[in-house]
């Protein structure tokens, strides 16, 4: 027999001859042996035929410049952050080199990028069932938090959820938006009195990222901004932070660090505190039973929505209702303030833009600032709305969304079909460049009769597609723009802004959305 520092089945049954009592013994485990490699050479088999069934499905694509042997253009894609541009812009580059639409393949994923509106028609609109989200790569990092909330969810449960978020974030509650977004920039210009004249530069893509967030905490959940202050920078922001780190390290996912532990530990904290947050809502609102005022926040209305669709309340809806609340959060914070940020940085540099503005401001707060305007006078502000929908576009804060193909589109995109499971890139930002000098700020290109207007009927709605388009197009749209429209309007009302310390301002190449790197540095004077 052999000894047992060193038994191996192997060595036993040489030992003893193969005696019946032993191989009766080895034999579950070489059978679970054999088992376990046989499913992994079936597995490796399987996944080998899916391989070679795309790559066949996309020969008629040209390939994307710097592809290596079995890394794929992986190398390219983790190290284009070292050469300051994202991996959005790498493959903005592919397009310029190679045409409107490349295929690409790193580990085991394979997929097409394009840029063209018509082809963003067909994965938006035309197609959209077939273009499922990308849950295996681009969201993944984010699913501990968004879960199957709206961004992230699709099929029946998407339809469903949709319908019943849907009329929270578009009906009145537009109207509260004003009000909440005055009373926001109204604290910040008073925070930022104390540094007008100073000549102590402010980080302003900060002030706005906590300001878009008390708008939506309060919009939301009626939160104070001094409970905005508290919970979100305790729980919150870090959360999202370490899901920004994972996009580009995705090991981090699974490698039980103390910051992973750190993760867990805040997210079933945040979680906690929505659903108790839910709970006592939902009693009160029980109580009161029929003698309900008005809904008080997209909170209310949803509840609204739930009783009236016959829901039970139980720990399947709380949970549901948390990622939704979460995905609110998510989407309506990061991407307003990069918004603001870099129309603010164009506003620094081009005085008249910014004193076109202020003439809208005046009109619509009057000349202190005292009027609490209606939807209505915040609507005619088109230039002040024109400056916002331009650093979208120039800026492109979203670059790319991305899809995965749920079958075979035969009609394809660009006269290409492709084979289900290629996770497909949308190129936002690149279709924003079909523009005159794309690179300039102009904001009239988006005043009536300007240069968005001249674009064919059939593909105008895909020229601009920041909050794409479509029936998953973004739920918050127009809470976003009357918000900025609001903050953008009188905060250079107030104060003038400069770069501070003639810095360059570059794009930050690692997280979406895409803000400048290190922030937006700026010093203010009061305006005159
Ligand atoms: C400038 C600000 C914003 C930009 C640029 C933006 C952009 C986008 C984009 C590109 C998508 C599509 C994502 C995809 O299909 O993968 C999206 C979806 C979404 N956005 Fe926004 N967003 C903004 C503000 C907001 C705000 C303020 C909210 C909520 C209060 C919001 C809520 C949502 C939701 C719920 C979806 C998912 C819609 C669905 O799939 O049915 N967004 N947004």
């Amino acid at each position: 027999m052999a000894s047992a520092a060193h038994w191996s089945p192997l060595a036993e049954l040489l030992a003893d001859g193969g005696s019946r009592a032993t191989m009766l013994r080895l034999a579950p485990i070489v059978l679970l042996g054999g088992g376990l490699l046989v499913y992994v050479l079936i597995r490796a088999a399987l996944f080998m035929l899916n391989y070679m069934r795309i790559q066949r499905g996309l020969a008629s694509i040209p390939s994307a410049p710097g592809s290596l042997p079995l890394l794929g253009h992986l190398i390219p894609m983790i190290t284009c952050v070292r050469r300051n541009i994202g991996a959005w812009d790498l493959m903005e580059e592919w397009l310029d080199k190679t045409g409107p639409i490349v295929k690409f393949r790193f580990l085991g994923t394979q997929g097409v990028v394009f840029r063209d509106p018509a082809a963003l028609k067909r994965v938006f609109q035309t197609g959209y069932k077939m273009y499922e989200k990308d849950l295996d790569v681009s969201y993944r990092p984010f699913l501990p938090i968004l879960g199957s909330g709206l961004v992230t969810a699709d099929g029946a449960l998407w339809q469903k959820q949709r319908m019943l978020m849907g009329p929270a974030l578009r009906v009145d509650v537009l109207d509260d938006i004003i009000r909440i977004a005055k009373k926001a920039v109204d604290r910040l210009c008073e925070k930022l009195s104390h540094h007008a004249g100073n000549g102590q530069p402010v980080n302003i893509e900060e002030e706005f990222r906590l300001l878009t967030l008390q708008v939506i905490g309060e919009a939301v959940l009626s939160l104070s901004p001094e409970e905005c202050d508290r919970v979100f920078p305790q729980l919150y922001l870090p959360v999202m932070s370490e899901a920004n780190h994972r996009v580009l390290r995705p090991y981090r996912m699974y490698l039980p660090t103390p910051e992973w532990f750190r993760f867990r530990t805040r997210m079933a904290k945040l979680n906690q505190y929505l659903i108790d947050l839910f709970r006592r809502r939902w009693e009160a609102r029980q109580m009161v039973g029929a003698s309900r005022q008005k809904p008080v926040d997209i909170l209310d209305r949803i509840m609204d929505a739930i009783e009236e669709s016959g829901a039970k309340w139980d720990a399947a809806l709380e949970t549901q209702l948390c990622y939704e609340i979460k995905t609110f959060l998510l989407a309506g914070h990061e991407t307003s303030a990069a918004m603001l940020t870099w129309s603010t940085y164009e506003l620094s540099i081009a005085g008249e833009m910014a004193d076109k503005v202020v003439s809208e401001a005046d009109t619509a707060f009057g000349a202190q600032c005292q009027v609490e305007p209606s939807r209505r006078s915040v609507d005619e502000m088109l230039y002040t709305l024109s400056v916002l929908k331009e650093a979208l576009r120039k800026y492109s804060v979203v670059p790319v969304v991305t899809r995965k193909l749920a079958q075979d589109d035969t009609l394809g995109l660009l006269g290409h079909s492709l084979p289900a499971g290629i996770m497909v890139a949308c190129h936002l930002q690149a279709t924003h460049r079909m523009y005159e000098a794309p690179d300039e700020f102009r904001p009239d290109r988006f005043m009536p009769g300007g240069e968005y207007d001249s674009f064919d009927d059939a593909i105008r709605a895909y020229m601009f597609v920041p909050f794409i388009q479509g029936p998953r197009n973004c739920l918050g749209q127009h809470l976003a723009l009357l918000e900025a429209r609001v903050v953008l309007a009188l905060l250079h009302k107030r104060f003038k802004f400069t770069l501070a310390g003639g810095s360059a301002v570059r794009r930050d190449p690692s997280v979406i959305p895409v803000g400048p790197v290190g922030g937006l540095h700026v010093l203010l004077e009061v305006r005159k």
